[in-house]
Order: structure tokens, then sequence, then C-alpha cells
């Protein structure tokens, strides 16, 4: 079926497949079929394989679609409730109250919605999330038409959801089970970080990880004082706690590592762990900073995330790696750090890594899923365009994102969500603002 017509014909003036690093074609096609990349080729050899719809994007930029590699979905219902406190009193006082109070199956079903279009419009194609009632995000995610990872939150207290972690556990296994066909869809465990799970569950928790080659998604080393408390319950830090029980690995996924020193990276390089930074959430907490030059030069994968909206505020990817781009040469005194082209991949292929999907998504090859980003490079701010890649970064925000494919289908055309009613979206969000902000 090698010369079969494509479904769709798509000719950008820019494409930027992320893999082979540093390319740019210039006038190239792609065509997709059944969902995936089934031609990358100059304009007029593409347009001589026949397809069944062609799209001119004179002025555009295809890139992979984003992938916000930590996000806590949901929560973007609480987005604004407590700002400007670092983060055990947010949470203490303000976050672990107010979903104690508020977060439902209900809660998840909205929320995790509103943050489903907010990151459509935003570009990002894939998200890895963390939250309660993980089967509520799972059923959102399966009906936009999205790719997620999803991870069961497991903690050693009650939450909402499960009683205990043993509960937590059980449930996420069904799901994994339930999930493990469906093409767009993973299920990963999601504890929540080293000072709220004790070694006894993460020890049932890898276990059953290992067993059924599942991603370990948590966060780890987002403050000076997590690391100091580590020491002091366990003699040791975060990083080597969880080492030695095992969790390390090629399909772990460390969120923040904000407090890093020599033999944490020679752990992670050891260990093929991934490394999910989020700078908007480290810088508004003050938690610290990840050095991420430091650890791609030690051959890490760094993967990017926005952290939930409660914490950010908003799940602007291409904003957080333009954040991160800047901050990493701030935080290595060079810069050559984190150059665009690398910046992209952070947001692109890195992130499918850690998520273990970079056999199917996060660059445009040929035979991987369709998930690709149009960006629209006619406006004023953009020009001239020397290097694509570097206006993407450097100077153009999400409001030029105009179309997003997931597997082929459109998400967003023309700038409208094709799946999701906004005005909706907007309304049931304004009702649950005004219910928890009423005091
Ligand atoms: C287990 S579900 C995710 C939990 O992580 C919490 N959370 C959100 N952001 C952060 C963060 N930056 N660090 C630690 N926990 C967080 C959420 O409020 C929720 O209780
Ligand atoms: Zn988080």
């Amino acid at each position: 079926m090698a010369d079969a017509p494509l479904d769709l014909l798509l000719l950008p003036t820019w494409l930027v497949p992320v893999e082979p690093a540093g390319v740019v074609l210039h006038d190239h096609g792609l065509g997709i079929r059944d969902g995936k990349i089934a031609l990358i080729a100059p304009r007029a050899d593409a347009l001589r394989r026949g397809a069944t719809q062609i799209r001119e994007l004179p002025g555009r930029l295809l890139t992979p679609g984003l992938i916000n590699a930590h996000g806590h979905a949901a929560m973007t219902l609480f987005r604004g409730l407590a700002d400007d406190l670092p983060l055990m009193t947010w949470l203490e006082k303000h976050i672990w109250p107010a979903e104690a109070k508020w977060v439902d199956e209900r809660f998840v079903q909205d929320g995790t919605e509103l943050a489903i279009a907010e990151q459509i419009k935003s570009g990002i194609s894939c998200f890895a999330d963390m939250y309660f009632f993980p089967e509520m995000a799972c059923e959102r995610v399966h009906a936009s038409g999205m790719r997620a990872q999803i991870s069961i939150p497991v903690l050693d207290f009650a939450i909402p959801g499960a009683r205990d972690a043993d509960e937590a556990l059980r449930k996420g296994v069904t799901l994994f089970d339930e999930m493990r066909h469906h093409s767009r869809l993973s299920v990963a465990f999601g504890p929540h970080a080293p000072y709220t799970v004790g070694d006894a569950n993460l020890e049932k928790l890898r276990i059953l990880a290992e067993e059924l080659d599942a991603g370990i998604h948590m966060h780890v080393h987002e403050t000076a004082f997590e690391v100091q408390q580590s020491l002091e319950q366990h003699g040791e830090r975060p990083l080597a706690r969880l080492h030695r029980l095992g969790l390390l690995g090629p399909r772990f996924q460390a969120v923040h590592m904000t407090q890093i020193d020599d033999d944490d990276i020679a752990l992670l390089v050891a260990t093929n762990s991934s490394v999910i930074h989020c700078p908007e959430s480290n810088l508004k907490l003050a938690s610290g900073f990840c050095p991420v030059e430091k650890l791609w030069q030690a051959g890490v994968n760094v993967a990017i995330g926005t952290d939930g909206a409660a914490s950010n505020n908003d799940l602007d990817l291409l904003g957080e790696t333009r954040t991160a781009a800047l901050l990493a040469k701030a935080v290595a005194g060079s810069a050559s750090a984190l150059d665009a082209h690398r910046a992209l991949r952070m947001a692109t292929l890195n992130g499918a890594r850690a998520l273990g999907l970079d056999g199917e998504i996060g660059s445009l090859e040929l035979g991987k899923a369709a998930d690709i980003v149009a960006f629209d490079l006619r406006g004023l701010a953009q020009q001239p365009v020397y290097d694509p890649v570097s206006q993407l970064i450097y100077a153009t925000s999400r409001d030029c994102v105009e179309h997003l494919w997931v597997a082929g289908k459109p998400l967003f055309e023309d700038r409208r969500l094709t799946r999701l009613d906004e005005e909706r979206i907007i309304a049931t969000t304004r009702q649950w603002g005004a219910k928890i902000g009423h005091r």
C-alpha cells in the first residue's frame, strides 16, 4: 500500500521534525494516513502522491504536538485560589483543605475538561496527569481525543476516592488493565512525594509497577526542606532512598529535582531515569532551580511540565519552555545553555521518552502518530523569520496556535475547538469558582 492516497496533506512553509536534531525543512509536505505520518517530502513530490484533503499552510510552522510532562489537570479549578506562598504552607494551609472540601468525581470531570481545553489551545497534544479519581480523568481524555498518561495517586493516608494506599493500588491495577489497549491513554503509578509515601507502600508500588511495566511518576527533590527532612528522618537524600527501594529506572519520572548534587546526577544517569522540569511552579513557590544544562550534558533525559494551574498559574507549555530556556542560561551562567532547538526537543521528544512513548510520538517521523501543531508565524511580532524555532521559543505566544491534530484527528482547527464546547466549559468553571470562592 506504499502509494495509497493520503487522508490529509499539510503544506506548511516550515516543518521542524525535532528528530533529526536541528533540522528545519522548508516547503515540504507532511502526509497523514490512518492517523499516522505517512509521508514527508518536498512540496512537489508530496503533491504527486495525492490526498483526499490538502491544506495549504503558508507562513505556518509545523512541529510535533507539545508534551506537558507533569500536571494536576483538575486543579485548574483552583487557579488563583492561593498565591505567593511557599510550597508547604500553600499545600497544608490552602490546597489540601480545599481538596478535602471540594474534590469529588464531578470536580475532576469538570476540572480535567477545562485543562484539556486549555492545553489543546496551547498546542499540547499529550499531557501527564497526577490527580484524584484517575478513572474520571481517563474518561475525559478518551472523550476529548487527547492523549495522556494518567497516574494513580498513592499516599500513606486517605485521599478522595481511596481509603488507603492499598485501595488506591487495587483500583489502579484495575484501571491499568482497562486501559491496556487504549491507543491514546496509558496509566502509571503516581506516588505523591517522598514525604507522603513511606517505604512499605513504595515497595508495594514498585512490585506492581515492575510486574505491569508501568511508569512511576513522582514529585522528588522539590524543595531544600524536603531533602533536609529526608536526611533527618531516613539518613539519606530522597533520591538515594528511592534508589535503595528500587524505584529508579527508565520508567521513573522524577518531577522537579531542584536540589541536586553530583551523586544525585550519577544516580539518574546510572538508572536512566527521566527528570521533569517545572520551572514556573518552582519559581512561583520559590522552591529552587533544576540545573537543566548540567543534567543534559550528563546525558539525563529532561522533559518539561507546567505543574498544576494552582501553582503556575496556566497550562501554557510554550511559555513554560521559554521560561526554561531563559532560566537555564541564568542557572548555568552561560548564554548557550538550552538553546531554542534543544528547548523544543525538551517540550516534545524528551517528554515522549519520559513517558515511554518515544516510539509513537514526540517527533515528526514516518510511522509515528500524527500528533502535530501548526503555529501561525505571519504576525507582526514574528517578523522577520530567520530561524522559525528561535521565533517560536523566544517570540511566539500560544495565541499563535492555529491547528492541533492528535492521531491525525483535528482537535483544534482554525483556532476553534472541534470536540469541546468552550462556552459551556467557561460557564461550568465560573459556577465552580463562585461556589469555591464563596466564603
Ligand atoms: C496525589 S494527587 C496530587 C497531589 O499533589 C498536590 N500538588 C500539587 N502541586 C504540587 C506540588 N508542586 N508539589 C507537591 N504536591 C503538589 C495536589 O494538590 C494533590 O494533593
Ligand atoms: Zn506537581
